[in-house]
């Protein structure tokens, strides 16, 4: 059956199990306890405070690997740059992901190799890892997320978020467009507008922009979580949005979550209503920041609601420096 499917079937079959090995692998190295901290921006990464621990670069290591394993002639764009070898694992794949590819437009099954950038967040979250170990608050943990997006002709088409720590084994929200979202049911109403924000990456923008929806009864309340992933799961069961005026998050941080809110019904774009881009030489920074909104909201509210002038402070700069 897996051979007989269409490559993007396969693809997002095999990124399911590898994304559930990657989960395994943060796991042991938080069980192992020695997370291996470094600061990236030490490094010439400019910004503030950027962890990476070794359970980032063995997840990453991983889930590179193992894709280009099968997948010869995929590019895959991820976060670290440093990795750590770990042992060949052998995936296999995702049956259900399968049944899918009956599902699927002829476009999509007519995709190549060669005509998809796959965007790899391994450890989405990793600020929460360092906090939850250092203040040994390890609820923190539930924030972190592995992301895989698959991106054609510069757009995402199918999205893979594995949280590990989702109550005992962890789940896999995955999504191929035009076959909806499996591994949650999204909600699709509330009484309430819950807006999801960063905790650790707060500025004057991010603030201002909440501040401003609070006041067109767009935001009744404000949570500050960790992760992209995270944010977008929230809005999926039950916040109203994910807003985040700043230029800080990366293009692995939104493909996988915008392919997978799009197939529930949401939208993600920056906080102009542009679309992100996701060809392979875009710039890496979303310099637009990003809006992702629930099937149950109207996005143009909160684009129409966020300050011009915060908006000509994060203008769309899409080609790589
Ligand atoms: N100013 C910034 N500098 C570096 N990374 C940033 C950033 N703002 C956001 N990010 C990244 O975007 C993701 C979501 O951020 P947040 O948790 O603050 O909402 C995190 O991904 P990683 O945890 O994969 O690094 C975080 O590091
Ligand atoms: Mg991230
Ligand atoms: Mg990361
Ligand atoms: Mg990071």
């Amino acid at each position: 059956m897996f051979n007989k499917a269409s490559f993007l079937t396969r693809l997002v079959a095999s990124s399911v199990r590898v994304s559930e090995a990657a989960g395994g692998i943060i796991k042991n190295v938080m069980a192992g306890g020695d997370l291996k901290i470094v600061d990236k921006s030490e490094s010439g990464g400019g910004g503030g405070y950027d962890p990476q621990t070794e359970a980032d670069r063995r997840a990453q290591y991983c889930i590179v690997q193992s894709l280009q394993r099968h997948f010869h002639d995929i590019k895959i764009i991820g976060e670290e740059e440093d990795t750590t070898a770990c042992p060949e694992l052998e995936m296999g794949f995702n049956e259900d992901v399968l049944l899918s590819d009956r599902l699927m437009s002829n476009e999509l099954k007519e995709i190549k190799e060669n005509e998809v950038v796959v965007w790899v967040d391994p450890l989405d979250g990793t600020s929460e890892v360092a906090l939850a170990v250092k203040n040994k608050n390890l609820a923190l943990l539930e924030q972190v997320t592995v992301l895989i997006g698959i991106a054609y002709k510069g757009r995402p088409v199918a999205g893979i978020i594995h949280q590990p720590y989702h109550s005992t084994s962890g789940r896999t929200v995955w999504a191929i467009k035009g076959c909806g979202i499996h591994g949650l049911v999204p909600v699709t109403e509330s009484s309430q507008k819950i807006v999801v924000t960063t905790r650790s990456h707060l500025s004057e923008s991010v603030s201002s922009a909440l501040e401003a929806l609070k006041t067109r009864n767009l935001a009744d309340n404000v949570e500050k979580v960790g992760g992209a992933g995270y944010k977008v799961l929230k809005v999926l069961e039950g916040c109203a949005a994910y807003v985040f005026a700043s230029a800080g998050c990366k293009k692995w941080d939104t493909c996988a979550v915008e392919a997978v809110l799009d197939a529930a019904g949401g939208k993600l774009t920056d906080i102009s209503g542009r679309d992100i881009r996701y060809e392979s030489d875009v710039q890496l920074n979303n310099t637009g920041g990003v809006l992702a909104t629930a099937s149950w909201v109207k996005h143009q509210d909160y684009i129409d609601t966020i300050p011009q002038e915060i908006k000509n402070n994060l203008p769309e700069i899409s080609s790589k420096k």
